[in-house]
């Protein structure tokens, strides 16, 4: 049996390689409750061994509190635009990944407000989205509906004092995200919307942040607008009486901490103890494509795992395990596909700073040094340190015999 958050099925299987859906209660609370499903993950990194240890003990309070701050103004405006998702709000990039008005919004917000609190050094950011669909005669309408929305959001918010912008300057915040990042100095990376599938499904997604300090991350946020505060580790963890919305933040040294997106006040989580591989529950993405179900279907069973695995889109897969709902999260994307910083940074820290570990397949640590891409051996795996040797030992055996039945 697996487990998706969603809304869109009524459908319980007990079969493993099934997926359970989310029933009709849990959709109605979905709807009422999750209005607005964003994770927004936010991170730093730092790159050569001599500059990581310059940097190790520096503080990066201010930047923190810029991102968090950042990364919730943002999931509002997100919030906003699922509630009214209409399909025109649903635009089709050259790689024909969904991409809505919210994930332009959210870039602009984000570059907008890093400037706004953080004038000491020039901004250099790595985000997903560009102008370039959006300065086309067709997207005309589109712009003038971002810019909108920015204003609005900008507007509801009294802690924000950000004067009213011009289409010219959403389209400008936007493309501060060109940036390449690198060894080399302080970048910000940003997702956004990272899990737009699930977005526009009416389901998880997250904002996510990261700074890269000397190609090393050294904070990361995740706002996960959909995601209960409490556990997600059991089926039936989409009550109707589960409040969502998380913020997950993380900076180096400092440990992970979880808070909710309305500002409760924050505790420290950890990832999972458990060293029982019987007992253990691992997360994959919902979507197929982006990783393969079968190949880690075959992982669970070569380590004796029972539970299904829980499904759902975005970073907010990091957040749940550094809070311990699962201990094991599996990404197995298909061939010759090359993984983005944004997709990682801020779940890699809020992860590493709960005690988790994120390596490749190969047991290699991620490198964020390498600009906007991860140059990486097959896939992701993360755990607690513990459960790092056997599941490296049984992902690397399930991926020669997959190689060898072909
Ligand atoms: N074929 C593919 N294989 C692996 N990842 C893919 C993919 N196509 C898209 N993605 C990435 O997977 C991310 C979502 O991950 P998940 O499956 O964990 O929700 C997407 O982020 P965006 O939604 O920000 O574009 C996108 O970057
Ligand atoms: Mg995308
Ligand atoms: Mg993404
Ligand atoms: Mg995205």
């Amino acid at each position: 049996m697996n487990t998706s958050i969603g809304n869109s099925s009524a459908v319980l299987s007990m079969r493993r390689g099934a997926v359970l859906h989310i029933n009709a209660r849990t959709r109605t609370y979905l709807n009422s409750k999750s209005k607005f499903p964003f994770l927004l993950s936010l991170s730093f990194s730092t790159a050569t061994p001599r500059a990581a240890r310059a940097t190790a003990s520096m503080s990066y309070h201010k930047q923190l509190a810029a991102a968090k701050k950042a990364a919730s103004v943002a999931a509002r405006l997100c919030q906003k635009v699922q509630t009214a998702l209409l399909q025109s709000d649903v635009q089709s990039k050259s790689d024909k990944s969904p991409v809505t008005v919210a994930d332009y919004g959210s870039q602009a917000i984000v570059s907008l407000i890093l400037e706004k609190e953080l004038t000491s050094i020039p901004l250099s950011l790595v985000a997903e989205e560009d102008s370039g669909d959006l300065r086309k005669e067709e997207s005309r309408e589109t712009l003038h509906r971002i810019t909108e929305l920015v204003n609005d959001t900008f507007a509801s918010d009294g802690t924000i004092n950000i004067s009213p912008v011009s289409e010219e300057d959403v389209l400008k915040a936007i493309d501060t995200g060109k940036s390449e990042g690198g060894p080399h100095g302080q970048h910000w990376v940003l997702d956004p919307i990272d899990g737009t599938k699930g977005f526009v499904r009416g389901q998880q997604y997250a904002i996510a942040l990261a700074l890269l300090d000397e190609g090393k991350v050294v904070l990361g946020v995740l706002a996960c607008p959909n995601l209960p505060l409490s556990s997600i580790a059991k089926s039936d963890f989409s009550s109707s009486e589960d409040k969502v919305g998380c913020l997950f933040f993380a900076e180096v040294g400092g440990g992970t901490y979880m808070q909710s997106l309305d500002g409760s006040p924050p505790t420290k989580v950890h990832v999972s103890t458990n060293e029982n591989l019987e007992e253990a529950s691992f997360f994959e993405s919902y979507e197929a494509a982006h990783s393969s179900h079968d190949l880690s279907s075959l992982i669970a069973t070569k380590l004796g795992v029972k539970a299904p695995p829980v499904r759902i889109d975005s970073q907010a897969k990091y957040g749940a395990l550094s809070r311990g709902d699962g201990s094991i999260y599996l990404r197995f994307p298909r061939r010759g596909y090359v993984e983005k910083i944004w997709d990682h940074a801020a779940g890699y820290i809020v992860v590493a700073e709960a005690g988790g570990v994120v390596n490749d397949a190969g047991g290699k640590p991620l490198d964020f040094s390498k600009g906007r891409y991860l140059d990486l051996d097959t896939g992701i795996v993360v755990t607690n340190q513990k459960l790092m040797p056997a599941l490296l030992k049984a992902v690397q055996e399930s991926i020669s015999e997959k190689a060898s039945s072909l």
